[in-house]
C-alpha cells in the first residue's frame, strides 16, 4: 500500500518535472530565437548602401597626391596600409543633398597659422568618443605651424559616409598646405 503511493507520487512528480522542463527550455530558447531575428534584420544590406557601393577600387600609396573626380590616389590610411580599398558611389539619386559642414561659432575663423591652402584629404585623423578630449588634442596640434586643421568635424565616417570621398575632399574645408 504504502509503496504503490509512493510509486504514484513518483510518477506525478515526474510529469511535473518534465512539463517544468519543457516551459524552461521554451523560455531561453524564444529570446535566442528572437535575438537572431534581430541580428540578421540589422546585419541585413541597404539597397541604398549597395548600389552606392558598387564600385570598388583599389589606391596605391602616393603620399601628398590629390583626389581627381572618382580616383583616388594615396590617402594618410594608406601609409598605414600600403594599399587601401575603397568604396565609392557610381550615382546618388536617392541621397538628399550633401551637407553644408557647419563651423561652430567657438572655432570660426580659426583655420591654421598657414591661412588658405588646397584642397586635399587629411593626411590624419582624430578619432574619439564624444567627449573624450579631443578637441583638446586637435587644438594642441593646431598651434603647430606646419598642422592645419579643420574647423569643422566632417562626420563623414559617421555621418556623411555614402556621400564619398568627393563630397570630403570638396567640402569647402581647406585641409592642407599646398
Ligand atoms: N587633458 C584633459 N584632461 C581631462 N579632461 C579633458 C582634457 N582635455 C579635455 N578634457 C575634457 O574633455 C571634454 C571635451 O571632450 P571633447 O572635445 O571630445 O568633446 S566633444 O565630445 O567633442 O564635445 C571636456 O569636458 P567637459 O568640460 O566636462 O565638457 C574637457 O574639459
Amino acid at each position: 500500500m504504502a509503496f504503490s503511493r509512493i510509486r504514484t507520487l513518483d510518477a506525478t512528480s515526474r510529469g511535473i518535472l518534465s512539463r517544468k522542463a519543457v516551459v524552461m527550455l521554451c523560455s531561453l530558447l524564444a529570446p535566442l530565437i528572437l535575438l537572431h531575428l534581430l541580428t540578421d534584420r540589422c546585419a541585413s544590406p541597404s539597397p541604398v548602401r549597395d548600389s552606392l557601393r558598387s564600385k570598388r577600387l583599389v589606391s596605391e600609396r602616393s603620399a601628398g597626391s590629390e583626389l581627381a573626380g572618382h580616383r583616388v590616389a594615396g590617402w594618410a590610411a594608406d601609409v598605414r596600409a600600403g594599399a587601401t580599398v575603397w568604396q565609392l558611389p557610381e550615382e546618388s539619386p536617392a541621397l538628399p543633398p550633401p551637407p553644408d559642414l557647419v563651423v561652430s561659432p567657438r572655432f570660426a575663423g580659426k583655420v591654421s597659422p598657414l591661412g588658405e591652402g588646397s584642397k586635399k584629404l587629411p593626411q590624419a585623423l582624430i578619432i574619439g568618443v564624444k567627449k573624450g578630449g579631443t578637441r583638446a588634442l586637435l587644438e594642441f596640434l593646431r598651434v603647430h605651424p606646419d598642422i592645419r586643421a579643420v574647423g569643422a568635424e566632417p562626420h563623414f565616417f559617421d555621418r556623411n559616409y555614402d556621400y564619398g570621398l568627393g563630397w570630403y575632399s570638396n567640402s569647402g574645408l581647406r585641409l592642407s598646405r599646398e
